[in-house]
């Protein structure tokens, strides 16, 4: 495979490299539900832990969402840890901050030095795209531009454009979670998917969702996705399988391969 994209390491994980990264999401709503989810997860050996913050209720207390990080980051000890306020247009729970606020929280976490990456929708205005970028950036974190469809699948060209614009905005990666109404459409996904790992600098991470795309999650990335999304307690999105089968399934196809 044409490999010309950049790999990069976060806490001794290879993002892009030539075996996937098996991330597991918390959906906790409060801290107490979080290290309850977070003890199960550890011992499933996650390379990487999503919190899903849009999940937590007290997303509009500062001091409750530091104290949750501070917890989730000394359980995950050397996991790297992503984090995610999924918008409520993009399959998010509703969160009672507004954009303006959303930037503020993450803007204070990202000098926490608790977290390792963070996902931000491309749908967002590009100045608040760009401030985070730069912000990111001064503290060495990585950031995931992120786009989500639960209607539909977009064209590949749609969704090659897709990691174009990702690119231009120097994102670290481009994350592209689609829905499929056929397997036709689990093709084109894993066709843009290869073409942007082909022709963008750029680590992708792509999943066809629900039922249809679930075996995108087992060999999308044998066409380049970087990181595949299993579930550890609860699933975060349709079409998730639990992480041993995962895990199953990607250590057979890479002994056969
Ligand atoms: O963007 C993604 C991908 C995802 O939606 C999935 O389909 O597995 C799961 C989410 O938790 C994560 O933020």
């Amino acid at each position: 495979m044409e490999r010309s994209k950049k790999t990069f390491k976060v806490k001794g994980k290879l993002i892009g490299g030539q075996r996937p990264m098996i991330c597991i999401p918390l959906i906790g709503k409060n801290t107490q539900e979080l290290i309850e989810e977070l003890d199960v997860i550890k011992g499933k050996q996650p390379d990487i832990i999503e919190w899903r913050a849009d999940y937590f209720e007290n997303l509009d207390d500062e001091s409750k969402v530091i104290d949750a990080l501070n917890k989730i980051s000394d359980i995950a000890g050397g996991v790297p840890l992503l984090f995610t306020i999924r918008s409520a247009a993009e399959g998010g729970q509703k969160i009672a901050l507004n954009e303006k606020d959303k930037l503020n929280l993450l803007k204070l976490l990202v000098g926490t030095g608790s977290i390792d990456f963070v996902d931000y929708e491309l749908d967002n205005n590009e100045d608040d795209i760009k401030y985070l970028r730069k912000i990111t950036n001064n503290h060495d974190i990585k950031l995931i531009f992120s786009y989500h469809n639960f209607e539909q699948t977009p064209s590949v060209e749609t969704i090659f454009e897709i990691g174009r614009q990702a690119e231009n905005y120097q994102a670290d990666m481009v994350k592209i979670s689609v829905m499929p109404k056929n397997m036709d459409d689990v093709l084109v996904l894993l066709e843009a998917t290869q073409a942007i790992n082909k022709h963008i600098k750029i680590p992708v991470v792509s999943i066809s969702m629900g039922e249809y795309g679930s075996i995108s999650r087992m060999f999308g990335w044998k066409f380049g996705s970087a990181i595949t999304f299993g579930i550890g307690e609860q699933s975060s999105a349709p079409g998730q399988i639990p992480v041993e089968d995962l895990r199953s399934v990607i250590n057979i196809i890479e002994k056969s391969t």
